[in-house]
C-alpha cells in the first residue's frame, strides 16, 4: 500500500505544478492544482462536496483547450498555443472590452439623477417630463388624432406615414432589443409608465431612436421657423441625454439609439405610402376596397363616361381632387357588401 507521502507526490504528478488554486485531499492536507491543467480525476471523486467547483473550473476550459489538451506548444514559450492565443487577444477585441468598460463608468457616472437622492435628484421630475415627450403613446395618440383631424389629403399622407413610423420603430426596436438582450443599468428605478416586456431591455434606447426618426420627419414634413427647428433638433438630444441621466441607460444604447432612429427615417422615406395608397390602406380597414381611380383631365365626353360607368358598376365615389369643375382625380371603391 503506497504511503500517503508517495500518494501526494503522485498527485503533483499529475496535477502539474503548484499553481492558482487549491483544495484539501482525503487526508486533511491542502492540494494545489494548476488553473492551466485539467484537475487530475481522482480528485473530483474524492471531494464530494468540491464537485461543483471542479466542474466549473472544466467548464471555464475552452473547448479547444480541451480537445487539443497538451498535443500542441508553442516553440519558444513551451506553453500550449491555445493559451498564446489567450494572451494575445484580438486588438477589436481589446477594444470593445474597454469601450463597454468605459461605457458602464461613464454611465455610472452621468446618472444623476437616477433616484430622488441623487445628487441632481431634484430635477428628476424635469427629466421624466422629459422623457414623457419621447414616449410612444402621446406620439402615436397625438398623431392619431392629427390624422383624424387632417382635411387635406397632403396633411393625411403625412400623418399617416408618422403614424407607420412610428410602429415601424416599436418594432424593429423590439427586435434589436429581443436580440441583444442587455440589462438596464442597475441604478436605474424601473418607474416608466406603459411598457412592453422587452422594455425591461435597454439596447438600443427606443426613446432616442423614436426622437431622432421624429426630429428628422418633423424637419423634413413640416415648414417651420428657424427657432423651431433648432428646438426639435434640441429636443431630441436632450430626450437621448435623459435616458443616462435617470440612469435607464447606457451611453452606448442612447447612442446607438440616435444612430438607429436616422436610418429608421430614410427606411420611412423608402416606404413612403401615397395618398392614394393610404386612401387604399385605410378602405382596407374600414372593409371597403378602394377598386377605381379615374382622372379626367378637362371636362370631355370619355371622363365623363368613365365615371358613369363606375357609377353604373355601383362603384361608389370617396374622394374628388378637383382641377377645374369636374377634372381632377375621381376614386371610386366598392360599396360594402356588393364585391364577392
Ligand atoms: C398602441 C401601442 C402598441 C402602444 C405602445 C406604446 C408603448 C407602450 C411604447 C413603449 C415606449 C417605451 C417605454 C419605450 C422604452 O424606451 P427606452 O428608451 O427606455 O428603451
Amino acid at each position: 500500500m503506497p504511503s500517503p507521502k508517495a500518494k501526494n507526490s503522485s498527485n503533483r504528478s499529475g496535477g502539474g505544478s503548484p499553481g492558482l488554486s487549491g483544495s484539501t485531499n482525503g487526508n486533511g492536507r491542502y492540494e494545489f492544482m494548476s488553473l492551466n491543467r485539467t484537475p487530475p480525476a481522482t480528485l473530483f471523486q474524492r471531494q464530494g462536496s468540491d464537485q461543483t467547483a471542479a466542474a466549473r473550473l472544466r467548464a471555464s476550459e475552452s473547448p479547444t483547450r480541451r480537445r487539443g489538451s497538451g498535443s500542441s506548444t508553442s516553440s519558444n514559450t513551451g506553453m500550449p498555443e491555445e493559451d498564446c492565443m489567450r494572451l494575445n487577444p484580438s486588438f477589436i477585441g481589446i477594444a470593445l472590452s474597454s469601450l463597454l468598460a468605459i461605457d458602464l463608468w461613464l454611465s455610472k457616472r452621468l446618472g444623476v439623477c437616477a433616484c430622488e437622492d441623487s445628487s441632481w435628484g431634484s430635477i428628476r421630475p424635469l427629466m421624466k417630463l422629459i422623457e414623457i415627450s419621447g414616449h410612444g403613446i402621446p406620439w402615436l395618440v397625438g398623431t392619431a388624432y392629427c390624422l383624424y383631424k387632417a382635411d387635406s389629403a397632403a396633411g393625411q399622407e403625412i400623418m399617416f406615414n408618422l403614424f407607420m413610423a412610428l410602429i415601424l420603430d416599436l418594432i424593429l426596436v423590439g427586435i434589436v432589443k429581443v436580440v441583444v438582450r442587455r440589462r438596464r443599468p442597475s441604478h436605474n428605478h424601473m418607474d416608466m409608465f406603459a411598457t412592453f416586456s422587452v422594455d425591461r431591455y435597454s439596447f438600443p434606447s427606443g426613446h432616442a431612436t423614436r426622437s431622432t426618426m421624429c426630429a428628422r420627419f418633423l424637419l423634413a414634413h413640416l415648414v417651420l421657423a428657424a427657432p423651431l427647428r433648432v428646438l426639435v433638433f434640441l429636443w431630441s438630444g436632450l430626450v437621448g441625454l435623459s435616458r443616462v441621466l435617470l440612469g435607464r441607460h447606457n451611453m452606448t444604447d442612447v447612442l446607438f439609439g440616435f444612430l438607429m432612429g436616422y436610418c429608421q427615417y430614410n427606411l420611412v422615406e423608402m416606404l413612403w405610402v401615397s395618398s392614394l395608397g393610404m386612401q387604399g390602406f385605410l378602405g382596407l380597414i374600414q372593409g371597403s376596397i378602394m377598386v377605381r381611380t379615374v382622372a379626367v383631365i378637362g371636362a370631355g365626353p370619355s371622363g365623363l363616361t368613365s365615371i358613369k360607368s363606375c357609377l353604373e358598376e355601383g362603384l361608389e365615389p370617396t374622394c374628388f381632387e378637383s382641377s377645374d369643375d369636374i377634372g381632377g382625380l375621381w376614386k371610386f371603391k366598392a360599396r360594402p357588401g356588393t364585391r364577392d
